[in-house]
């Protein structure tokens, strides 16, 4: 894809903020030929190799490939344009107005496991559609996953800063993600996979199904101690209401050998994901009215 150098101001009327991330500002954004809406991310370019301001731009380019690589999939966000005004590089994005699952998290403080679970299995359906072109997200967890709407359980995987694609030969080392969602090897700087993003699913299973974080310590030096030990347990004040099946869910994705750590096709057809019964399906509600 060209980067266009026509001004985006001429082709786009831009509106309020809505959302951030390291080095972007994304705001609402209306394309004048069309009236049609879409997100502009403003990535702000790094000028000189020593500043810390701002993304290289091989690094932007690396989000915007991985995007045309994989936006025509219905959860990842789709990529519209991309423009480069001198100061920032603009994607213009699919928008999205339904917010962070963050934030949906949040206002209930844990979900039930029917929409914990569907939440996952489209997570994982987009997760599956990266790893099948050899790229990993590297930067999975609640705040990097919006709903279409407020009501709806449709979701979109967003923010590619970190992605990138994963060969055997071109062994990555370097990343560093979110503390609470980083993989022991992140942690041991040893060469990261596509299984880096199945731990952190793990993580954000464990968050979603009970509320509490299972590896957050009052430091991030905490942090990743307890995560490279892989020191979790399923406190009964969180997880008495859980079922066995979303825990044995959680238990096959926080392993630290990755050899041994599920994969994305084989967590699609774990029981709690695709229930294989009525009673399986059952366990989980049952799970759920113990809990109510
Ligand atoms: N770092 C971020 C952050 C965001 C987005 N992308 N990257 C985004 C993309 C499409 C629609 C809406 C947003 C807002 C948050």
């Amino acid at each position: 894809i060209e980067y266009s150098t026509e001004p985006f101001e001429s082709l786009y009327e831009v509106y309020e903020d809505i959302g951030s991330g390291q080095f972007a500002v994304v705001r609402r954004c209306v394309e004048k030929a069309t009236r049609s809406e879409y997100a502009a991310k403003y990535i702000r370019k790094r000028r000189v190799a020593s500043s810390r301001r701002g993304l290289p731009l091989e690094v932007i380019a690396r989000e915007v490939h991985v995007l045309q690589k994989l936006h025509k999939h219905q959860i990842i966000i789709s990529l519209h344009q991309v423009f480069d005004n001198g100061q920032h590089v603009i994607l213009v994005l699919e928008l999205v107005r339904g917010g962070e699952l963050f934030e949906h998290i949040s206002e209930r403080e844990r979900l039930s496991e029917e929409e914990a679970s569907a939440f996952l299995h489209q997570i994982l359906l987009g997760v599956c559609h990266m790893h099948s072109h050899d790229i990993a997200h590297l930067d999975l967890k609640p705040e990097n996953v919006l709903l279409l709407s407020k009501n709806r359980q449709h979701i979109k995987l967003i923010d590619f800063g970190l992605s990138r694609v994963i060969t055997d030969a071109e062994e990555v080392r370097d990343l560093m993600g979110t503390a609470e969602f980083v993989a022991p090897e992140i942690v041991n700087y040893e060469p990261l996979c596509l299984a880096t993003d199945m731990w952190a699913i793990g993580v954000i299973t464990y968050i979603l199904v009970s509320g509490s974080s299972p590896f957050l310590g009052d430091s991030q030096q905490e942090t990743f101690n307890n995560v490279t030990a892989v020191d979790y347990t399923f406190d009964t004040q969180y997880f008495s209401g859980t079922s066995d099946l979303a825990k044995d869910f959680i238990c096959r994705l926080l392993v630290k050998d990755v050899r041994k750590r599920m994969t994305a096709k084989e967590s699609l057809s774990h029981p709690w994901i695709q229930p294989e019964s009525e009673e399986q399906e059952e366990e989980r509600r049952d799970a759920q009215t113990n809990m109510d």
